[in-house]
């Protein structure tokens, strides 16, 4: 659906995007997810066609980005979509259901399916007197009119209340439930996580980690584990101290040879494990230890990016 190779885009002598490779399969949620600066809209809009690359290749559903067809089936969400404040919903979306050819009758059916999906009321309300959700959700029906396969969606959730990022998440999931292919970007970790089958993590302008969350937690994350013990015990060249929790003692060790040493410890001192947790990190964990490891030669310092 999309192979992305060596893309590269400075702004004048700032790489903000440094040599991207990825691919998206048909069908699935795509994440680019990463801090504000990271090259996240600017890979989008190379991927719509918006932003020339100053290097590399992009093919999107079969098409170069440039070519007027791949955009008739593209649906785009930018990151701010200004929308015309004295439209209504319903003569917004029809006027792009126009522009793309739509027959009227099937253009009206589909966009009120889709604002019926994503609970819009007041759809003959003018658009400049309504909230930021629901401008969001028109901007979101506005990019289903032409019926496209593929969905790039520019942070879809970013700054919504959590009921209305509750319903464009699901959204997103039913979309590609149906079949449809999003790739969508977000500094919101949660948003990524609980949506997408696949993500790369951006930072400086480079993919820093790539995969599915549970293969990005296998590589990147530590398992952690909280053993819970009936006494105290002091620390050792084989564990830590524990420290008081409750009634109980805990420490915390990485390793199920830790584990086992305490286990064998708390016996010792004539107690027992009480209990073991797992502390599986969280993406958001990942991400911020990634960045604190990546190298600063990039695009924040203007290192490797052509102009
Ligand atoms: N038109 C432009 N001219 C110059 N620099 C730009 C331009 N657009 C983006 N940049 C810079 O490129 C870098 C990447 O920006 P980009 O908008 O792609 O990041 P992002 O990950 O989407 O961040 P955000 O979440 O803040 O939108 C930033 O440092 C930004 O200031």
């Amino acid at each position: 659906m999309i192979t992305v190779e060596n893309l590269r885009k400075a702004y004048g002598d700032f790489p903000a995007v440094v040599g991207s490779d990825f691919s998206v399969e048909s069908g699935e949620v795509f994440g680019i997810v990463g801090p504000n600066g990271a090259g996240k809209t600017t890979t989008l809009k190379m991927l719509a066609g918006l932003v020339e690359p100053t290097d590399g290749t992009a093919s999107v559903l079969g098409f170069d980005p440039e070519e007027p067809e791949m955009r008739r089936r593209l649906g785009f969400l930018p990151e701010e979509s200004p929308l015309y404040e004295d439209m209504t919903p319903r003569s917004y979306l029809r006027f792009f259901a126009d522009l793309y050819d739509v027959p009227r009758e099937e253009g009206t059916k589909r966009t009120e399916a889709v604002l019926d999906r994503l609970d819009l009321e007041y759809r003959d309300r003018r658009l400049g007197d309504m909230s930021k959700g629901m401008k969001r959700k028109v901007a979101i029906a506005r990019s289903l009119v032409n019926d496209p396969d593929l969905l790039i969606y520019d942070e879809p959730a970013s700054g919504l209340d959590p009921l209305t990022t509750n319903v464009v998440l699901e959204f997103v999931r039913e979309l590609r439930d149906e079949g449809k292919t999003v790739v969508f970007s977000a500094h919101n970790l949660f948003h990524v996580e609980s949506v997408c089958d696949r993500v790369v993590i951006m930072n400086r302008g480079e993919i820093i980690a790539r995969g599915t969350i549970p293969e990005i937690r296998a590589e990147h994350g530590e398992t952690t584990y909280r053993v819970y013990t009936t006494v105290s015990l002091s620390e050792t060249n084989h564990h830590p101290a524990t420290e008081p929790e409750g009634d109980q003692h805990v420490a915390v060790v990485d390793e199920m040879a830790d584990v086992e040493a305490i286990r064998e410890a708390a016996e010792a001192a004539g107690g027992s494990v009480a209990d073991i947790r797992t502390d599986e990190p969280s993406l958001e964990d990942i991400f911020l230890q990634l960045a604190r490891e990546a190298p600063t030669t990039s695009a924040a310092e203007g290192g490797r990016g052509q102009s």
